[in-house]
């Protein structure tokens, strides 16, 4: 139960209707117990009138008298059991709530390297799976719990006081009969894990089958594919078998149990009766009534232990997490300001999964208003520049400062506030591309989206489709060319109008007569703003006031285009080969 203490702040955050729902449940407990106990009454009643110790006239008002009441209290506890629920389980449910919000909040702290050492479906199944084990403690095992205790102390005391030594016969298959259940609710549970698990490869298989459908086709290879799916389907089924097997037990052995409680009874009573130590055989009947709503109470104690057992182990893989500190701190509660001059000073920075080290004593600087692109090989370290500026890492050695002041003392979310970031793979999602664009500035107006559009060079083919800006992007919509998903990219980050246009080769899908339109609009746009474009091509880092170029973490040449033209290296053999691409096109 340890790692479940987590719950407390919020058991005691719903603590007034957890109470409520607790009295509710023994009262209506209390209620069901009337129906034995008057049932009772009608069979001493039928006695004393076939011995003729009552007359006719008593014996209907006492038959009436106990109908009433066995009515009147099945309706109250009817009525109370609603409320029970409603109160106890709203409150497993507001406590999901709660938690899946607080999981999602940690999950957005954390760091860029936690989603890399988990999986997504990991993620997902905690705050899904994980949260609904959890909520069956909160909600089910309490009250089912606060139930059989309420149930079987008020039951034990009408029992004990009825008949107490059949009282004893009939409480003894009572904890088998629970061990028996808590022995098959695990099986039960063990084996839904396992279904569990191939239900999501299942789904994993089939989703990625239909991502990838076009791939699929074109290599003709859909037989091998729906052999896979078929195997794969194969063995799921024969999981679902053997649960629905240990599944089968479950009645069977709750029929087993109450036949024999019953019988004991019956028996048991029958003799009592016979010797004259009970005084009615109404007592035996109280007493089968008893048995009969025990036995499921006393069922869900095992129950009500695995779902422990499994909230427990759900909520410690909940907790995991919970526990993590996002690796990026900000350590600077107020607003800093940001300018939008940025120095690199012997700038080292390793990746920690691959022990790549990525940068290798990088220095530069590029003052307000000026622009920086950043040539070089694949792999050379280009887009790691970028997110260090967006502190997405934090470095190992060196120092990068903003407006002279090191990165990690400024405020982290006006940092990431006054940077305009397009990432090398744009990543749209499945909305309208009016929000996909608005996503830069929530408050962003039409007019803003449109003039956004317009300076990434996409408004024209947004015009085309017959939705417009409400056009609605990927699975559930059209999927925009490599190109045009680049331009809406572009078009959310100068929405921003930040400080600072960090563009990661976010133009290589366009030709170069839309690049080089596109690159004439950000210089208009990005006046007093601090640009940096990585890039492959020449033509996109010609008119930057400054030029980097890396090779495998290092910078080999910086300068203007003049004068890196000018001088041997990879720079000008660049340039070479593309005027003669461009030339021979
Ligand atoms: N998220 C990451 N985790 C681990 N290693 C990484 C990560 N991103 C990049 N690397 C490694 O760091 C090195 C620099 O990568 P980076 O993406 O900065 O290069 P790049 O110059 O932008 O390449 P490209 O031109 O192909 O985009 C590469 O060797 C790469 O494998």
């Amino acid at each position: 139960m340890k790692e479940l203490k987590h719950l407390n702040k919020y058991f005691s955050k719903y603590k007034t209707h957890l109470i409520i729902g607790g009295i509710i449940t023994v009262a209506a407990r209390i209620f069901l117990l009337y129906t034995p106990r008057y049932v009772k009454r009608i069979f001493v009643a039928i006695e004393r009138y076939d011995e003729a110790k009552i007359t006719s006239d008593v014996f209907k008002t006492e038959l009436t008298q106990a109908i009433i009441w066995i009515i009147g209290a099945a309706l109250i506890a009817g009525v109370l059991t609603f409320f029970m629920r409603q109160t106890i389980i709203n409150v497993s449910r507001y406590i999901e709530f709660d938690l899946k919000n607080e999981i999602y909040e940690q999950y957005q702290k954390l760091s860029l390297n936690f989603y890399k050492n988990n999986r997504t479906g990991d993620l997902m199944n905690r705050i899904t799976e994980d949260v609904g084990r959890v909520r069956m403690y909160a909600g089910p095992a309490i009250m089912y719990s606060i139930n059989t205790v309420a149930l079987f102390v008020v039951a034990l005391i009408y029992m004990f006081k009825a008949a107490p030594t059949l009282a004893m016969y009939t409480i003894l298959p009572l904890p088998i009969l629970s061990v028996i259940i808590y022995k098959l609710s695990r099986e039960i549970h063990n084996r839904s894990t396992i279904v569990q698990e191939y239900l999501s490869k299942l789904s994993t298989f089939t989703q990625e089958s239909f991502s990838g459908i076009s791939v699929i086709k074109a290599y003709g290879i859909e037989g091998q594919t729906s052999s896979n799916f078929n195997s794969l389907a194969l063995e799921s089924k024969e999981k679902q078998v053997n649960l629905a097997k240990v599944q089968a037990w479950f009645f069977p052995m709750m029929i087993l149990l109450i036949g024999t409680s019953n019988l004991l009874v019956i028996y048991f009573g029958g003799m009592q009766y016979i010797n004259g130590e009970i005084e009615s055989i109404g007592t035996i009947a109280e007493f089968i009534i008893y048995v009969n709503m025990l036995t499921w109470p006393v069922a869900t104690v095992g129950w009500v232990t695995s779902i422990v057992q499994q909230a427990e182990a759900s909520q410690k893989r909940i907790n995991q997490f919970l526990k993590l500190e996002p690796e990026i701190k900000n350590t600077v509660e107020t607003a800093t300001e940001i300018t939008g001059d940025i120095t690199f000073t012997n700038v080292s920075f390793t990746y920690d999964d691959t022990n790549i080290q990525a940068l290798k004593g990088v220095s530069f600087n590029v003052k307000q208003g000026e622009t920086l692109a950043i040539l070089g090989k694949t792999g050379s370290g280009k887009s790691t520049i970028l997110d260090l500026i967006g502190r997405l890492y934090d470095i190992d050695s060196g120092a990068i400062a903003i407006n002279d002041t090191n990165i990690e003392k400024h405020n982290l979310y006006t940092l990431r506030d006054n940077i305009g970031y397009v990432p090398q793979d744009a990543f749209l999602f499945s909305d309208s591309i009016k929000n996909n664009i608005k996503f830069g500035k929530e408050d962003a107006t039409d007019e803003d989206v449109i003039e956004a559009a317009k300076n990434a060079q996409v408004h024209k083919n947004i015009k085309k489709f017959s939705n417009g800006y409400d056009t609605v992007l990927g699975e559930r919509g059209i999927t925009l060319s490599g190109g045009q998903k680049q331009r809406v990219s572009i078009a959310r980050a100068i929405i921003k109008s930040p400080k600072i246009l960090l563009f990661d080769d976010c133009l290589s899908a366009v030709d170069t007569e839309t690049e080089e339109k596109i690159l004439k609009n950000l210089n208009k746009i990005s006046k007093g703003k601090t640009s940096i474009i990585v890039s492959h091509r020449v033509s996109s880092a010609k008119n930057a006031t400054k030029i980097i170029v890396l090779d495998d973490g290092k910078i080999v040449q910086e300068g203007t285009h003049e004068s890196l033209i000018n001088q041997d290296g990879y720079y000008k053999d660049l340039y070479l080969k593309q005027i003669s691409e461009g030339s021979s096109k």
